[in-house]
């Protein structure tokens, strides 16, 4: 469980970016966060996984403060949040499997990873996750020889391949096209409910945020504006979120039909 409180984030004398968040985060659940550009969605994924440091406030991971760890614990507690990007950052000129091994680079030795010598149970759990979400016959291809769904399955793959507590997704959809998105959504959603896995995703398009998961939270300026159920999610929070500005993807938002969710 994921329980936030009272987060604040300021870069540099800036004003903060993040004002006080609170959020918590149970079990399996599949939770967007929507907001205008600039409205601290990514600084707060950052937060958690730590790539920042919080300016006050607590980050509880199961129980453990996330806030203010350092060193060693810093690195064990970070490999217990898996992260899927926009740009699904892969090591092109390694093999998809390689890239799904890097997710266990924080559990095997330095030397072991040079040498390429992971657990066989390391290669059966890729295997199996790689089956799972249906590339493993690309196993032993290039990771740039795969289009851009397939590459992003490598990325949940690598992220999974950490035994994540939680997976964070920063636009995982953005860099795809709108059938591709779909499928990663319906694909995250499932492995959320399969793995008891809870799912924080950033993400534009509130289309897709309504039809795959469960809980919207929308940010304005670094504060939380709204947290319901998507059927609460009407023109009156887009309003409030957006304040006018047109929400990226609600063109499409009638597109989603609910038999496809
Ligand atoms: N490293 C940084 N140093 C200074 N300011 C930053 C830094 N990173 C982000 N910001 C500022 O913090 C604010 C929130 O940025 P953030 O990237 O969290 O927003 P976002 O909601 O994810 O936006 P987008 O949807 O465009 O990715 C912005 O004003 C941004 O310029």
């Amino acid at each position: 469980m994921l329980e936030i409180s009272q987060l604040v984030k300021r870069y540099g004398h800036d004003d903060p970016v993040l004002k006080g968040l609170d959020l918590r985060v149970e079990g399996n659940s599949v939770v967007s966060i929507v907001g205008a550009s600039g409205a601290g969605k990514s600084t707060l994924l950052r937060c958690i996984n730590r790539l920042i440091e919080p300016t006050s406030g607590s980050i509880r991971l199961n129980g453990q403060e996330l806030s203010s760890l350092k060193g060693a614990p810093l690195r064990q507690a970070r490999r217990r949040i898996g992260m899927v990007f926009q740009g699904f950052n892969l090591i092109d000129r390694l093999t998809v499997m390689e890239n799904v091994l890097a997710g266990r680079l924080g559990y095997v030795g330095f030397f072991q990873a040079w040498r390429r010598r992971f657990p066989p149970e390391d290669i059966e759990r890729a295997f199996h996750l790689m089956e799972r979400v249906g590339i493993a016959q690309y196993a032993n291809k290039r990771a740039d020889e795969l289009s851009g769904g397939e590459r992003q399955r490598v990325g949940v793959v690598r992220a999974l391949m950490q035994e994540p507590d939680i997976l964070l997704a920063d636009e995982p959809t953005a860099s795809l096209d709108p059938v591709t998105s779909e499928q990663i959504m319906k694909l995250m959603r499932a492995l959320a409910s399969e793995l008891s896995l809870p799912v924080l995703i950033n993400i534009h398009n509130v289309a897709q945020a309504r039809a795959y998961t469960e809980r919207i939270v929308g940010l304005r300026h670094g504060r939380m504006i709204f947290d319901g159920t998507p059927e609460r999610f009407d023109a009156a929070a887009l309003e409030e979120i957006y304040g006018g500005i047109e929400a990226p993807d609600e063109t499409s938002a009638s597109t989603v039909a609910e038999g496809e969710r």
